[in-house]
């Protein structure tokens, strides 16, 4: 058992986690993308309101996820989206990015903040675990993130978790709290209902049938828990 840890409920929380009556979409890219990646990713976010984009490349080195990320960036920013690169600390240096996400295996939130400085946002991934996210707390992340909780295609999966951590999370800690893995506008609402401060949805919106704008829209009905 992981849950008997303790963690002062009041370390200072940084990603905005808005109005409690809300949850807010947070974009994963895919793990490929063509060279028209920015108008597509354009069309999602004028669909609806889209706080974070995350890039998520996989199989590049970063020079290559570099040369790709300027456009990304600058769609993001002119839209006042979070723009959070994956797995790199010094890639989101090199990039001036909002902020970086990291694995447990992708570096250490302290090493994140010292080098990305304290505007910076630093997500950590916590699977399924209530010690890793008070750990990440403790370290000073701004969100910890949960999952899969579905099946997915965009990821092999090795944890899997309950809604319930979700409840346990938002109501001990203002640290907001992420929801990913097979999101889709049928079965999110119970991760919303739950506590979820972020749906953090890749597949439901960029294979969405009528595109990524209409993927974004299908989200709107779900993200109010007022
Ligand atoms: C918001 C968010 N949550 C979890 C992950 C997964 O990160 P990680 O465990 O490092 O796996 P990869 O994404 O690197 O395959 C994420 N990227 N974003
Ligand atoms: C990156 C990641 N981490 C856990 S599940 C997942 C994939 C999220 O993509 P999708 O929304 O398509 O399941
Ligand atoms: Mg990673």
């Amino acid at each position: 058992m992981d849950d008997d840890l303790t963690l002062d409920p009041d370390f200072p929380a940084r990603f905005d986690r808005g109005q409690r009556s809300r949850c807010q979409l947070y974009l994963v890219s895919p793990p490929r993308i063509t060279e028209d990646f920015a108008e597509i990713l354009a069309e999602a976010l004028d669909a609806g309101p889209v706080a974070a984009f995350q890039l998520r490349l996989k199989g590049l080195d970063e020079h290559a996820i570099a040369r790709m990320a300027e456009p990304l960036q600058l769609a993001c920013s002119e839209r006042d989206v979070a723009f959070i690169v994956n797995d790199s600390i010094s890639l989101a240096k090199r990039l001036g990015a909002d902020g970086v996400h990291l694995g447990q295996g992708d570096g250490d939130p302290r090493e994140a903040r010292t080098i990305l400085g304290p505007a910076a946002q630093v997500g950590v991934t916590c699977h399924d675990s209530r010690h890793l996210a008070m750990e990440a707390g403790e370290a000073g992340a701004d969100y910890v993130a949960f999952g899969a909780f579905f099946p997915t295609t965009t990821k092999e999966v090795l944890h899997r978790a309950e809604p319930s951590i979700l409840g346990w999370w938002s109501t001990l800690f203002e640290l907001p709290c992420v929801a990913i893995g097979g999101i889709t506008p049928d079965n999110g609402r119970i991760l919303v209902e739950a506590g979820a401060d972020f749906l953090a949805v890749c597949g439901a919106v960029w294979t969405h049938p009528d595109g990524p704008g209409a993927g974004v829209r299908a989200f709107a009905p779900l993200l109010d828990r007022s």
